[in-house]
């Protein structure tokens, strides 16, 4: 499979005197899974639901691949969005399935292919008003699936699961990226998403404060490492040979822009008998914190 691209730019979207959105740019890239965070209010779903074509902009593009969503011949092929939605709670998990197939060319093969693939064959016959928060977001997310889409985008999918929901979702879309798929999914918690995603952007105020991947935010949060080691003399040749490091004393080296897997590595290689690792800073969760809060 290969996802499209997601690219929204220079997105500008505002409800009368609310500027829900300000010049909001960033892409989602095949065969990641991008992290779109940011606090209560701060823009993502309006964001998401430009891109999925429920929201028209102010100003600026949504594009998915080379088309905005309208354009597309048939969405349901190229994108399946889990956004929050309500369930008749009368009708069965299939009997949901097949009232959504239709509109996107599925048959009921397809349904009970979408219900296996989110672990739900068993509850196929269930009525969903008996569903906790979790199944429901397994419904939605199979929802999502029927139209056999390269991409997904996914408002929250976290919201309401227990721990086994959240480890399952995340294999889920670490699965389908691995597989070629593009994944943009928001969420309000950092801590929640950081063993799911490659990139992050974070939004807070309806504009954008930064963009990366995760493996680069994770710098900007451990600026450095201590090293503490009884054997001065290697500890010097170390200091010597890696720029950015400096000994504090003739037994503790402290290493910037570093954290404790590289510089234990280094140390390791170094064959220096290592007493201490410690690393500086923030953590991610005050990174993402401080970068939500700053001002724009
Ligand atoms: N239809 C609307 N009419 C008026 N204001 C709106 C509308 N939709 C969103 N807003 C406002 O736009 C801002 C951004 O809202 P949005 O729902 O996009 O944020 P969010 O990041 O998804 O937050 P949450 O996690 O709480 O859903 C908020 O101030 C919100 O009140």
């Amino acid at each position: 499979m290969e996802g499209p691209r997601i690219a929204i730019a220079g997105l500008t979207k505002r409800f009368g005197t609310v500027t829900a959105v300000e010049d909001v740019s960033f892409a989602a890239e095949p065969g990641r899974v991008t992290g779109f965070l940011g606090p209560n209010g701060a823009g993502k779903s309006t964001t998401l639901r430009a891109l999925l074509g429920l929201v028209a902009p102010t100003a600026g593009s949504a594009r998915i691949g080379d088309h905005a969503y309208a354009e597309l011949e048939r969405p349901a092929a190229v994108v399946g969005a889990l956004l929050e939605g309500a369930f008749h709670p009368g009708r069965t998990a299939r009997a949901h399935l097949r009232t959504v197939a239709p509109l996107v060319d599925a048959d009921d093969a397809r349904c009970d292919d979408a219900l296996a693939m989110v672990g739900m064959s068993d509850a196929a016959n269930r009525r969903v008003g008996g569903f906790s928060m979790g199944m429901r977001q397994r419904l939605g997310l199979a929802t999502a699936l029927l139209g056999e889409p390269t991409a997904l985008v996914l408002d929250e999918p976290a919201n309401g699961l227990d721990p086994a929901g959240i480890t399952w979702m995340r294999g889920f879309v670490r699965d389908f990226a691995a597989r070629g798929g593009t994944v943009l999914l928001s969420s309000h918690l950092l801590g929640e998403v950081e063993q799911t995603v490659d990139d992050v952007v974070v939004i807070a105020q309806g504009r954008i404060r930064h963009a990366s991947s995760l493996a680069e935010l994770r710098r900007l949060a451990h600026p450095a490492t201590t090293l503490v080691s009884p054997d001065a003399d290697r500890l010097a040749r170390l200091a010597d040979d890696w720029p950015g490091s400096r000994l504090t004393s003739p037994h503790e080296l402290v290493v910037a822009h570093a954290d404790a897997a590289e510089v234990g590595a280094r140390a390791f290689a170094a064959g220096l008998e290592v007493h201490g690792l410690a690393e500086s800073g923030e953590t991610l969760e005050q990174v993402f914190l401080r970068l939500t809060e700053e001002a724009a």
